[in-house]
Parts: structure tokens; C-alpha cells; sequence
């Protein structure tokens, strides 16, 4: 059985033989198009409000088709379109070969050259990330925009700095220093787009509530070099880059926005 990744035979339009989900109402990621989002004043009323705490020794790893930190602290969200107190259990990215390409949603049309995923699931219903991660309203993303500027992003370079200890595939590492991942997140966090969709990898699960940040945060070049040095395999196999699915297509949902 092939593996699925982002290549020819085993890419994005290949998922649906073995997840017939992607071709599922509810799939992600979508086309952002803020003119037909629907400002939603429930979103206001009821701020989205983030608890992270630091993590002591933050386990950074190469699962082999990203780069994934596995979060064990309690850091908590609520609010905004969320019922009940979402954990965060770990956050991940997805880029491309080249500035012009790398993020899974779009704004407009247009991909970042990578973007940001903080994946909680429902502790208020479930007991655990894989009892969660099946259920209509199981998990909540974050997904954050990275956009390039002449400065590295501080918060992102205490793991830049080490991802050439975890440049093969299986390879992790603790941060030593404390880590908390609110320095991950963008300045205003008010302003953000929401929807009904799924995880954007298989299993494909309809289970996710997105919560796309307007605002992008910066990122140096050196930093995007250094996630496409990391490699799918072992020694001299190829570079992780270009690990995002194309959007699909928005459909019956509605896009709501916590701003005008
Ligand atoms: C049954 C185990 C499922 C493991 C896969 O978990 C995922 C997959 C994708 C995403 S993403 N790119 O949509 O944020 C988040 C979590
Ligand atoms: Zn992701």
C-alpha cells in the first residue's frame, strides 16, 4: 500500500482511492475570500481567548512529510466560534519549494510561502486527541500565514536554529529552553476568518473548525531555507517542500468573518 505524500503517484489528487472523504462537503483547505465572508457580531461578543502555558522541554520531530512539536502543558483556547475548551496538542507547517507557494488556504487566490497549524481538539467532550479527531466538533486549527521580511521571527527561531537536528526522517529533539507557543501567534488575534472543515492531510477527518488569523507573521528567508532543508527520509533523500493540499472547493458552507 503507497504511502500518501505531495508527490506524482502518491499526491493530493490521488487521497480520495484510499480516503474517500476527500471528496467530502466539509474539506480543507479553501479559497479565503473575504468579500463573501459573512461578518458574524457572535464572533465579537464572545472573544477568542488563548491560555498557553510553556513547555518545559517542547519535543520538536520529522515525521517525514512536515515538522511537528508535540505540546504535553495544558494550553487551552475558547471562545469565538468554539464551544467548550479546545487543548492544544501540537503545531506543524506547511511550505513550499519557493516563496510563491507553500501555504494550503489562500487569500484571494493567493499562497503564502508557508503557513502555520495549532491543533487543539475538544477536552471539554473528548478524552484525547484520537477519540476527538473524528468527531464534527472534535478539533479547532489555527492556521496562521507566514510571509517574508528582512527579520527572522524570534518565536519561530528557537526551532530554526535546531532543524538540522531533526533533518531526517524520525529524528526529535527537545528544546531545552522553556517554549511557550503564544509567541507563535499573530499580534491581533480579533481579526480572523472561520469555517466548518477538515484535517487538510489523510485521514481527511471532517472534524475541524479553521481559524484562519487575517494578520501573517514574518518570517526571514534563512528561516524558509532552513524547512526546506529538512529531508522526507534518511540521508540523501529528498527535501520536505511543497507539502500542501490545494483548496477545495468552499461549497454549501458559509465563511464567517470576526470583523468588517
Ligand atoms: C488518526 C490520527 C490523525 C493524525 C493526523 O493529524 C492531523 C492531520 C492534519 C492536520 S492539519 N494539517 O489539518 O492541521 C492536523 C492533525
Ligand atoms: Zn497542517
Amino acid at each position: 500500500m503507497a504511502t500518501w505524500g505531495y508527490g506524482n503517484d502518491n499526491g493530493p489528487a490521488t487521497w480520495v482511492k484510499s480516503f474517500p472523504v476527500a471528496a467530502g462537503t466539509r474539506q480543507s483547505p479553501i479559497d479565503i475570500v473575504p468579500t463573501a465572508a459573512k461578518c458574524d457580531t457572535k464572533l465579537t461578543e464572545n472573544p477568542l481567548t488563548v491560555n498557553y502555558s510553556p513547555e518545559p522541554a517542547m519535543e520538536l520531530c520529522n515525521p517525514g512529510l512536515s515538522v511537528k512539536a508535540n505540546i504535553k502543558s495544558k494550553s487551552v483556547i475558547k471562545g469565538g466560534p468554539l464551544e467548550g475548551e479546545y487543548k492544544l496538542e501540537q503545531f506543524h507547517l506547511h511550505w513550499g519549494s519557493a516563496d510563491k507557494q507553500g501555504s494550503e488556504h489562500t487569500l484571494n487566490g493567493k499562497m503564502f510561502p508557508a503557513e502555520l497549524h495549532l491543533v487543539h481538539y475538544n477536552a471539554t467532550k473528548y478524552s484525547s486527541f484520537g477519540e476527538a479527531v473524528d468527531k464534527p466538533d472534535g478539533l479547532a486549527v489555527f492556521g496562521i500565514f507566514l510571509k517574508i521580511s528582512d527579520k527572522p521571527h524570534q518565536g519561530l527561531k528557537s526551532l530554526t536554529d535546531v532543524l538540522s537536528e531533526v533533518q531526517y526522517k524520525d529524528k526529535s529533539i527537545n528544546i531545552k529552553q522553556e517554549y511557550n507557543p503564544v509567541c507563535l501567534l499573530p499580534d491581533n488575534i480579533n481579526k480572523y476568518w472561520t469555517y466548518l472543515g477538515s484535517l487538510t492531510t489523510p485521514p481527511l477527518c471532517e472534524s475541524v473548525t479553521w481559524i484562519v488569523f487575517e494578520e501573517p507573521i514574518e518570517v526571514s528567508e534563512d528561516q524558509m531555507k532552513a524547512f526546506r532543508a529538512l529531508c522526507c527520509g534518511e540521508c540523501g533523500s529528498a527535501p520536505i517542500v511543497d507539502n500542501y493540499r490545494p483548496p477545495l472547493p468552499l461549497g454549501n458552507r458559509q465563511l464567517r468573518a470576526s470583523f468588517q
